[in-house]
């Protein structure tokens, strides 16, 4: 059986779920498609290819070995989009929560029961249907949980909207001795550079009391400013629209001293490097075309 336990992102990581990108499916439609970033490289011919995006997981699944992670991967579905196994389901304390994901990804789900029959059912969690949730809007940080959601009326209009009121009020119930902070996130279905997909898309927390972030993912600013003052500001690296966009948020903790990372991000990694943290560099350009990165295609299920 599986012993879960996970109090926050970034303690030593010891298993975890890694997406594949193996029978990713040909280019979407463009009516197929539930982020707008995906969209903009299927308009413009760019969008990544299979055979790219396995090197990149594969470059990961190194790194996680070279660490002695336990690392799971999903059974393959044929033709199906599998590489972020963040959202499917998420773990805290020693619950694992299945997500109420966008019905276009809820097979995922069904590929990790290989996994999930390894843990004791009582703390298997199935929310109501009504509960919308995705593990990239939930982030467990010691006596908190951070939520990323959209409460506005015009919800049902996002594709991009994916954790609602009624999850954060059900995971409120559910951790009873945590504070739950719910923070409401800028959506846009069209344009990514305007869009936080999830709450992972503009903030994480790194090391032991650090975080990245980006401004304009909130919609409320005094929500924005509770987690700079939460980390104080000399603690917290501010990232552009640009870098935003590029997924600079995204990245992975193996410990507080260990993150893996784009190889791209180069301000990023040089004031991680400022902080003592040893970055492992990969590529994972072509993944972060369909708004997700390393946070998105990881799973943890246990972390000391
Ligand atoms: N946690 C995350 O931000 N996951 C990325 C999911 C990207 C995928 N294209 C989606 O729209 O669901």
């Amino acid at each position: 059986m599986l012993k879960l336990h996970i109090k926050n992102e970034t303690s030593r990581l010891r298993a975890v779920v890694l997406g594949t990108a193996e029978s990713n499916g040909p280019i979407p439609k463009i009516e197929d498609t539930y982020d707008p970033k995906s969209q903009q490289h299927i308009k413009a011919g760019t969008y990544p290819k299979e055979s790219d995006m396995i090197k990149e997981m594969e470059a990961v699944a190194q790194v996680l070995k070279k660490y002695d992670v336990t690392v799971y991967r999903p059974d393959i579905i044929t033709d199906y989009n599998q590489i972020f196994s963040r959202d499917i389901a998420f773990v805290i304390e020693d619950k694992f929560v299945k997500a109420n994901i966008l019905p276009d990804r809820d097979k995922e789900y069904q590929a990790i029961q290989h996994v999930i029959k390894q843990i004791p059912k009582e703390n298997v969690i199935v929310l109501p249907e009504d509960c919308h949730i995705e593990g990239g809007d939930v982030m467990p940080w010691n006596d908190y949980i951070f939520i990323g959601t959209y409460s506005g009326e015009d919800y049902p209009d996002y594709i991009t909207a994916r954790t609602n009121t009624k999850a954060v009020d059900a995971i409120r119930a559910i951790f009873p001795n945590k504070t739950v902070k719910s923070f409401e996130l800028r959506k846009s279905n069209t344009n990514p550079k305007e869009n936080a997909l999830h709450l992972d898309c503009c903030f994480q927390p790194v090391g032991k009391d650090k975080a990245i972030i980006h401004k304009n993912g909130f919609l409320i600013e005094e929500e924005y400013q509770w987690l700079v003052d939460f980390f104080g500001k000399d603690n917290v690296f501010e990232i552009t629209k640009d870098e935003m966009y590029n997924m600079n948020s995204n990245i992975f903790s193996i410990s507080e001293d260990v993150v893996i990372s784009e190889k791209n991000f180069t301000r990023l990694n040089t004031w991680l490097r400022e902080q003592g943290i040893t970055v492992e560099e990969v590529p994972y350009a072509e993944i972060a075309k369909q708004e997700g990165l390393l946070r998105c295609s990881t799973l943890p299920l246990i972390r000391d």
